[in-house]
């Protein structure tokens, strides 16, 4: 293994266990403060301080290790300055795992209604009370120290999708210049900052924001700029391009993905961690996640079907209910509904990067991907 240790900021040092023949993907272990974290992971969204519907309990019972949360939302309600005084992050949610706290430059471009983009930050109107607001990489950063995860993010640019070149090579570039101004800002020592990878969907641009950000050296990286609406095979492209420039020692985080056939074509190309809305937004609408796809359990086929979302799983959902009974729930609008669905949406991936990481360890990753993606429909 080649363990992070020994760096004088061991921060989310990263030992990589094993690599699998002929493709990148690699089983590793990611050291935080608060544990130690087996990777390929998928991290549950807690935009708002909070896994919509499950409970730490839930949370920690279905194999979660690290959960995503928003500088951006936590910023405008209930402010990072009133999480610090309850004792941070983990303390106010009651979350003693790890955490990953997104930097606010995403939510700023798709939720705010944006205002403008400046050397020295962006200006936007808070989408809560249309106050006008303003974030910068040192705002940033001192809101994630005040937040307290395991984990932040540099403040960048996610570029839109599509954009012209000369857009994205401007604010690629800017976007380095925000890593590097985030670093000078980023002064709590035993949290680790991730730089973000951009470059928009070219090749040329995508390796240039690579090397610069690696010249840099931080202790992880995320790539950004992509799951924004572009073709899946320009996103695998991109990740081609990128990820082979990035240091084998350490962690690679794919941010917002995703489905588990992108998962799947991620972890071959050597990425680590991953967040996604998408268990929990789909379970808010009745669809459970499944091997073979998406089941939509709202639907009258599953009136009187008393199995249960997938014989297999190992979920609470599964293991005590049946398909017409949740499809009851959400039909009558139950709160109890949307927590099922949640439940086996969530595990569902949990328990998905956990046999990516077991065919890796037994090198047989290329045979899971390919019979895996077999039973699939998107
Ligand atoms: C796949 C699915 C269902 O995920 C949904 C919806 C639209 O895509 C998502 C997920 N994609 C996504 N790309 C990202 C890129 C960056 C980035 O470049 N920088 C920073 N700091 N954070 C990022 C977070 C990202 N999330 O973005 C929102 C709008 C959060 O909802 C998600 O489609
Ligand atoms: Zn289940």
């Amino acid at each position: 293994t080649c363990a992070f240790a020994g760096q004088k900021k061991v921060l989310a040092a990263y030992e990589e266990a094993v690599k699998c023949g002929y493709s990148g993907a690699r089983a590793g272990r990611l050291h935080t403060p608060h544990g130690v974290f087996d990777t390929p992971m998928f991290m549950p969204v807690g935009t708002q301080a909070t896994v919509k519907a499950v409970s730490p309990r839930e949370l920690k019972e279905m194999g979660a290790q690290i959960i995503l949360s928003n500088t951006y939302h936590l910023y405008l309600r209930p402010g990072t300055e009133l999480v610090a005084e309850a004792g941070g992050l983990h303390r106010f949610m009651d979350w003693d795992g790890g955490i990953l706290t997104d930097s606010g430059g995403f939510q700023v471009f798709s939720l705010g209604p944006l205002r403008k983009i400046t050397e020295e930050g962006a200006a936007f109107r808070s989408h809560i009370d249309g106050s006008t607001q303003f974030l910068s990489p040192e705002i940033a950063i001192k809101a994630q120290m005040n937040l307290g995860a395991d984990i932040i993010m540099a403040f960048d640019e996610c570029i839109p999708y599509p954009a012209e070149y000369q857009y994205a090579k401007l604010s690629t570039e800017r976007t380095t210049r925000w890593a590097e101004r985030s670093q000078k800002a980023h002064t709590r020592s035993g949290q680790a900052l991730f730089a973000i990878v951009q470059g928009g969907m070219y090749q040329d641009l995508r390796r240039v924001s690579a090397n610069d950000l690696v010249s840099l050296d931080f202790p992880g990286y995320g790539i950004g700029g992509l799951s924004v609406g572009e073709p899946k095979p320009v996103m695998y492209e991109m990740l081609e391009q990128t990820v082979p420039l990035l240091p084998e020692n350490k962690p690679r985080y794919l941010m917002g993905v995703g489905t588990p056939d992108c998962l799947v074509e991620a972890v071959r190309y050597g990425i680590d961690m991953f967040d996604c809305v998408f268990p929990t937004r789909v379970a808010r609408n009745g669809t459970a996640m499944t091997k073979s796809g998406r089941l939509v359990v709202k639907n009258a086929a599953y009136a009187k079907d008393f199995l249960p979302i997938d014989e297999n799983c190992g979920c609470y959902a599964c293991q005590n209910f049946s398909r017409a009974y949740i499809r009851h729930l959400l039909k009558a609008d139950e709160i109890f509904g949307l927590r099922l669905t949640t439940i086996h949406n969530l595990y569902f991936l949990l328990d998905f990067t956990k046999k990516m990481r077991q065919a890796i360890l037994e090198d047989r990753f290329l045979s899971f991907r390919e019979e895996f993606l077999a039973q699939y429909c998107k």
